[in-house]
């Protein structure tokens, strides 16, 4: 594996040790993960790519506390997976991690607002105080204001994704994973979706992990992690677009 070197001890919003995830039994069995250990970076954003089947929707998944690895340990926000029940799962990702899909997974019979608001109200946390700022703060950074009232029907691709990214920071989660937020997205709404989820990493100061197959979206990210069957190929700290390509590609970097 290659690491380009940092100079700081950054705090870890999650780690991953040993990590092994076998799919199917018998002849059918695919080592999906054959042993990754990965540190991600508080307060940074990390974009995980690699070739189709490499195991980077496998990796977000054991990592988000969505699937249970075969062996190793995942941390996240502080807190072992292993051994959580499903109840406990569920309530740890309620409490600590964000999601953004590709197909965005708004409710369709609610506003955007109503969207925004929901994970709060699951949390039985109401809308008034610093919870409020926070929600406003949210909404602002991600230019939503004058369309709370609308339905998702009613939003382009574009502004839909903003609703979900506002949906998912809302609770400040230690870690939010986003799962190709831009497959379903042209290349202007890509941007724009793309340039806020930098910005929620700059201004708010929130922990992203993107799943994308895009070069330009990968060049959003602060850092990259390049999966290759099953295992991490290199943890590259800022990379320029040469360093990049030269690790998709299998290149040693430098
Ligand atoms: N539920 C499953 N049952 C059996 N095999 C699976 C399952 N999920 C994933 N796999 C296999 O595990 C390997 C890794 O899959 P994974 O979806 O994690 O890769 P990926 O890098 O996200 O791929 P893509 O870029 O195509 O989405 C692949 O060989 C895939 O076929």
């Amino acid at each position: 594996m290659t690491t380009t070197t940092s100079h700081v001890t950054p705090t870890l919003a999650a780690t991953a040790r040993g990590l092994t995830r076998v799919h199917g039994r018998g002849d059918a069995a695919v080592s999906a993960l054959r042993g990754v250990d990965l540190d991600l970076p508080a307060g940074r954003f990390t974009a995980v790519m690699g070739p189709s089947g490499s195991g980077k929707s496998t990796l977000m998944h054991c990592l988000a506390g969505l699937d249970t690895p075969t062996s190793g340990s995942v941390e996240v926000a502080g807190r072992a997976l292993d051994g959580m029940d499903d109840t406990a799962l569920t309530l740890f990702r309620r409490e600590h991690v964000g999601f953004v899909f590709q197909a965005f997974n708004l409710l369709p019979m609610l506003t955007a607002g109503q969207n925004i608001a929901l994970p709060l109200e699951l949390a039985g946390r109401r809308l008034t105080g610093a919870v409020r700022e926070r929600h406003d703060l949210v909404v602002d950074v991600l230019g939503l204001r004058d369309r709370l009232s609308h339905r998702p029907a009613e939003l382009s691709g574009g502004q839909q994704q903003r609703v979900a990214i506002a949906r998912a920071l809302v609770t400040e989660p230690e870690i939010v994973f986003a799962d190709e937020p831009t497959g379903n997205l042209d290349s202007a709404a890509s941007a724009e979706v793309l340039g806020f989820l930098r910005r929620s990493v700059r201004e708010l100061g929130q922990t992203v992990v993107m799943v994308t197959h895009e070069l330009d979206a990968a060049a959003y990210a602060d850092d990259v992690v390049v999966l290759a069957d099953g295992a991490v190929r290199a943890h590259l700290v800022e990379p320029t677009a040469d360093q990049l390509v030269a690790a998709l590609r299998g290149e040693q970097v430098r």
